[in-house]
């Protein structure tokens, strides 16, 4: 019997759990030999699936754990909590250091960015506002949207979520920013000012538009499906729809899924994706967050340019669809909001929203000169980032 650290992932929700296991079974960790290659955290990565089941049934078999059912419960508080009860220093080094604190990196990123028009795309739940329970008070702190102003003061920015756009719109309240609500569904340029003139001139894009009224139509048929499940709630973001789960007794998240799932049933062209304690229902239309960032540095006319570098801070598994576009497209990097270590295509992390506010784009000119602000001035300041583009952008 042997300890083993272990990462616990599944590809289709995205939860990951690293914890620590007591393991007699030499077959459920291969040979030195045939272990894949280590994951970017270093981690060794095995199948979800495979070792809740080896876990539960000692290695003999036995009765299968609904995977989706189980993501949900590994979100949860308790879970949380004994997870974090678990050795996790030896992890959370090895992930550290391989997804470094972005605050830790300026210099890298400064270097990297050297003679590149950086393009900004922020999330939002979880990475510009705190997760709250109430989605409809998930709002975002002043701070943070002074700090956002700014940064798109100097680069094109864009708010990339899974809410509808307008709803999104009415919590940033910024309007020179490109917004893309709907998980990238529901792409518009900027409503005043576009200082990028570069590339297309008036932008809306709305690839989903035929699932309207279908998506109208689950969203009713969910609503009545769910009422009689105490803390449920339906959100409709246009192109889809949110079922949260996050104020759900534990005990009744698997008969929520199965409501969900009948309701499905009769909507073969939509599909069930999940995110933080939410079950989202989405058109099976070959379009995600990636997608959307591509759309959007094309619109800017930086399709097939070596001198720009995206920045992407997410923070759910939807977001990692975008951090894997700039991994394969060797462009910028993505950067991680996370407290836990999670297995993602993203370079680098953050702890939480305000680690973006008060360090990443800390205000320039503060009362206090801390590293971060003379990171971001660096970042800004021509000295260090001479802008290619003059041309087409108008800080003033
Ligand atoms: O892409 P995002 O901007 O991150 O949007 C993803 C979902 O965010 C919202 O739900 C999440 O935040 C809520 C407020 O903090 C929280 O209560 C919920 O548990 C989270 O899942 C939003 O309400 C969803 O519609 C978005 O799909």
């Amino acid at each position: 019997m042997t300890k083993q650290n272990v990462v616990i992932s599944d590809p289709k929700s995205g939860i990951n759990m690293a914890i620590t296991v007591a393991v007699s079974d030499s077959s459920l960790f291969p040979s030195a030999e045939s272990v894949p290659p280590a994951t970017p955290g270093g981690y060794i990565s095995i199948s979800r699936k495979k070792l809740l089941k080896k876990l539960e049934t000692g290695g003999g078999g036995g009765a299968r754990i609904n995977p989706w059912i189980d993501s949900m419960k590994a979100l949860s508080p308790t879970h949380i909590k004994s997870i974090a009860s678990l050795p996790l220093s030896d992890f959370q080094a090895s992930w550290i250091l391989h997804h470094p604190s972005a605050l830790s990196m300026f210099e890298q990123i400064i270097n990297a960015s050297k003679g590149k028009q950086i393009v900004m795309f922020l999330d939002y739940d979880g990475t510009l506002s705190p997760i709250v329970e109430d989605p409809d008070q998930a709002f975002m702190s002043d701070a943070m949207r002074t700090v956002v102003k700014n940064v798109a003061r100097y680069f094109p920015t864009a708010i990339v979520s899974g809410r509808c756009r307008d709803k999104v719109y009415s919590f940033v309240q910024l309007a020179e920013l490109y917004y893309a609500g709907s998980h990238g569904m529901d792409i518009k340029g900027p409503a005043k000012g576009r200082k990028y003139k570069r590339g297309n001139q008036s932008l809306m894009f709305q690839p989903a538009s035929e699932f309207l009224p279908m998506i109208d139509e689950v969203y009713k048929a969910l609503v009545e499906k769910t009422k009689s499940t105490p803390g449920a709630k339906v959100e409709n973001n246009k192109f889809c729809v949110s079922v949260h789960f996050r104020c759900v007794d534990e005990k009744r998240w698997n008969a929520l899924a199965e409501k969900v799932r009948s309701v499905l049933k009769e909507y073969p062209k939509l599909r069930l994706t999940q995110g933080r304690k939410v079950l989202e229902i989405r058109p099976t239309i070959k379009w995600d967050k990636g997608k959307a960032l591509e759309f959007l540095l094309e619109s800017l006319g930086f399709a097939d340019c070596n001198d720009v570098f995206p920045i992407y801070i997410g923070d759910d598994r939807t977001d990692e669809d975008a951090f894997k576009v700039l991994r394969d497209r060797g462009q910028g990097f993505g950067i991680l909001v996370s407290k836990i270590p999670k297995e993602t295509s993203a370079s680098y992390s953050l702890q939480e929203p305000s680690e973006a506010s008060n360090g990443l784009f800390a205000p320039v000119g503060g009362v206090e000169e801390t590293g971060s602000k003379r990171a971001f001035q660096g970042l800004i300041n021509r000295r260090y980032y001479p802008h290619p583009h003059k041309e087409v952008l108008d800080v003033g």
